[in-house]
């Protein structure tokens, strides 16, 4: 089975140097017909009634442990969750004690929704562990330092978001995406609750777990919206989860299920091969076009020391996709390059900006670019590859420039994400996490003051210093 029990992902996701085998989704995955065996005599649509504004958006966590930082739009209410079905049966009162109730979690990163948003928003991506690899001794200087990053970073960055409108897309599209795969699971006669769970903004996922506990849910798919799996992403997201799953009586009784990772589903692979032939017949000489795949980028380090397995599923993802057109009778050469590199150290090679450059200089004239790490679209695909590269691609010689769009909403690919979650169910399994000894130290009030007051002290030392601003500013962004 492609999907693993909680505990099993946890097991693979001690982040820190241990070997990230993560077993996948089979290719040709059997339908499941789970729908049939799991009760669903009543449908237990929740009335999404906690609308927390954002000031309240972390639910039940006190504040020296949260490392999130908000901003609060006037005026602004949302539903807490990223699914607002509305249709209006409440769980509490209604439930019984035999009757299966199933959620999907799906979990995304997030994103700004407005510019005032980006550095609290950046600060939280800093901020978390499987972003920025401090060494152990060096944990109490992460949210000085993620403050610092993002203060710094946050200019560049809102020019970005400015450039594609002022915020981020992602919420919107992943909470069209919840609403389809509900419909998608409703006419696969599977009723389901769809929770959206963001890493480093609203609806954060910690929020999306407490209307899951509200809803009383009885069986929990989590599904990440990445194809390929990595620390940084929907290891990072685990995490968090575990976090939470393991404070709580009924959190750590639910029966868990999570698709790790699903770029090898067939599903996913014939969409994007959909995508990749119809944008092909835009040029007028498709077979000469090359396929450009340009994948997030994530620092080596994360694969070569920490067994990150997302480069090698990067790279069978591609494998699989070039085998299915070919299948079709599309020969197009193809590349894979890596974008959207932060900081000093070393991301996975190679670089899409120097690969375009090279391939200008080959004499290469039309090339379709293909965003492959991401669903959705965001600002690295409507700002630096629809902007940028593009440009780059044209000063270097390409003359002719297309890029297939992100899958979104596409109705085969939600078919699919359903089957997914279909096929995951009967693993679903009680989590059994423990906390080890260094994470309860992290936990401990007094413990963390005293990190967070030396670490200011050192972050302070670091931004007085001139010298040090210049280098830190160079050598970051
Ligand atoms: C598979 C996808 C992603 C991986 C892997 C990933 C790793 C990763 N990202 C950063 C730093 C930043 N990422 C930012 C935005 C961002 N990242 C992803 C996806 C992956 N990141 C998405 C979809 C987005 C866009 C969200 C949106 O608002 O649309 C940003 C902020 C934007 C910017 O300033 O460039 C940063 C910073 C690191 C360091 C990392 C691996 C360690
Ligand atoms: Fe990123």
């Amino acid at each position: 089975m492609s999907a693993t029990s909680y505990s099993g992902v946890l097991s693979q996701t001690k982040l820190l140097g241990s070997n990230l085998n993560c077993s996948t989704h089979r290719r040709f995955p059997t339908s499941c017909r789970l729908s049939e065996r799991i009760s669903t005599s009543r449908v237990f649509l929740s009335s999404c009634s906690s609308t927390s504004d954002k000031r309240n958006g972390m639910l039940g966590r006190s504040h020296h442990c949260n490392p999130i930082e908000k901003r609060n739009p006037v005026g602004q209410t949302f539903c807490s969750v990223g699914v607002c079905t509305h249709r209006g049966v409440d769980v509490e009162s209604n439930s019984h004690a035999t009757e299966e109730r199933v959620g999907v979690l799906l979990l995304n990163l997030g994103g700004p929704d407005t510019l005032d948003d980006v550095q609290p928003f950046l600060f939280n991506l800093f901020a978390d562990p499987d972003i920025i690899r401090l060494p152990r001794l060096f944990r109490f200087l992460q949210k000085p330092l993620a403050k610092l990053i993002s203060v710094f970073r946050a200019p560049k960055s809102k020019e970005g978001y400015a450039s594609i409108g002022g915020g981020s897309p992602l919420r919107k599209i992943t909470d069209e995406q919840a609403d389809a795969l509900k419909i998608a699971l409703e006419a696969k006669n599977m009723p389901v609750n769809v929770y959206v769970g963001m890493r480093y903004w609203f609806p954060f996922t910690e929020e999306a777990i407490q209307q899951i506990k509200r809803d009383r849910i009885t069986r929990l798919v989590v599904l990440p919206l990445y194809p390929q799996f990595s620390i940084s992403t929907t290891g990072s997201s685990i995490r968090v989860m575990q976090n939470i799953f393991r404070e709580d009586a009924y959190l750590s009784r639910l029966p868990v299920s999570i698709i790790k990772s699903w770029y090898q589903r067939e599903g996913y692979i014939k969409s994007m091969a959909d995508l990749i032939e119809k944008e092909l017949t835009i040029f007028s000489k498709p077979e000469e076009v090359m396929i450009f795949f340009s994948a997030h980028g994530v620092p080596v380090s994360y694969v070569e020391n920490a067994g990150d397995p997302y480069k090698d599923q990067m790279e069978e993802c591609i494998y699989l996709i070039m085998q299915e057109l070919k299948a079709r009778g599309t020969f197009n050469e193809h590349t894979l390059a890596f974008q959207s590199r932060v900081g000093p150290v070393q991301w996975l090679k190679p670089y899409t900006d120097e690969v375009l450059v090279e391939l200008g200089q080959k004499g290469v004239k039309s090339l379709l670019a293909v965003p492959v790490s991401f669903v959705s679209e965001h600002i690295e695909t409507l700002e630096e590859i629809d902007m940028e590269y593009k440009e780059l691609a044209l000063e270097s010689g390409i003359e002719n420039w297309g890029r297939v769009p992100a899958l979104g909403c596409t109705s085969s690919f939600i078919m699919d994400l359903a089957d997914a979650v279909i096929e995951a169910l009967p693993s679903a399994t009680a989590m059994s996490t423990s906390r080890n000894t260094s994470e309860a130290v992290d936990q401990d009030p007094m413990i963390y003051v005293i990190k967070m007051f030396f670490g200011s002290i050192l972050a302070f030392v670091l931004l007085l210093s001139p010298k040090m601003l210049v280098a830190f500013r160079n050598k970051l962004f």
